[in-house]
């Protein structure tokens, strides 16, 4: 599958969301949707990964499947799924990242991820030129709280640490930098829908 990048004009705060999406559920929706309001986002692009490259794909659907699921989540158009990782044929993010940016030239990315992901961030492929590329946002994720910020990664990290009440600024700033956003937590996981959940808690 071949697909163009989604649009952009320089001077764009975009988000970058990468995930498995398998599937995609409301706590996704909730994390793209804080990033874009208190980031001061202009678009929230989701990169729905080929294959995460620390995870079994065995069990991992099909990428135009998860793209047209996490398409029927989202509800804000600001928010765009995308499976451009395939067409540029990166699967670590930090080419992903290079990649984009080489793009793009002018736009203010962000990387978006939860705070499992910050856990275990030192043990992704160049996770400190990952953080040297672009400003991070985490979003807190339960069970991840504490474990995220006494990780490897939060200890190399914490001297570029910004407040949450400037989060608004992050996209400007020169990486690294990072904040940790906190607010209202969802304890759901594509695991727990693969196994009977709904996507959708009431
Ligand atoms: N409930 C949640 N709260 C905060 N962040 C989340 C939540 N669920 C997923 N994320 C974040 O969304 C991104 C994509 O996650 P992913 O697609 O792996 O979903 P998952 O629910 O963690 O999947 P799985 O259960 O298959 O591991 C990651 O950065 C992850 O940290
Ligand atoms: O580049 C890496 O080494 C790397 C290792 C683990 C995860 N990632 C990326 O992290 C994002 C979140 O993955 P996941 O499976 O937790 O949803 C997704 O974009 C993956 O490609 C990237």
């Amino acid at each position: 599958m071949t697909e163009r990048l989604p649009a952009s004009v320089p001077g764009m705060r975009i988000g970058l969301y990468g995930g498995s999406f398998n599937p995609a559920h409301a706590a996704h929706r909730m994390v793209a949707e804080r990033a874009l309001k208190r980031l001061g986002l202009d678009r929230v692009w989701l990169l729905v990964t080929p294959g995460n490259p620390l995870k079994e794909t065995n069990g991992l659907r099909p990428l135009a499947e998860r793209i047209a699921i996490v398409g029927r989540v989202m509800r804000d158009p600001r928010i765009v799924p995308t499976g451009i990782e395939a067409t540029l044929g990166t699967h670590f993010t930090i080419d992903s990242l290079k990649a984009l940016k080489a793009r793009c030239p002018g736009v203010r990315f962000v990387w978006i991820m939860g705070g499992d992901n910050l856990r275990d961030f030192s043990r992704w492929r160049d996770w400190r030129g990952i953080a040297r590329q672009m400003p991070i946002a985490v979003i807190d994720r339960p069970g991840t709280t504490h474990s995220a910020v006494r990780s490897n990664a939060a200890q190399w990290l914490r001297p570029y640490r910004i407040e949450e009440s400037d989060a608004a600024m992050l996209a400007d700033l020169k990486p690294p930098s990072w904040v940790f956003l906190h607010g209202p937590r969802s304890d759901l996981s594509s695991t727990a829908v693969r196994q009977g959940a709904s996507p959708e808690p009431a």
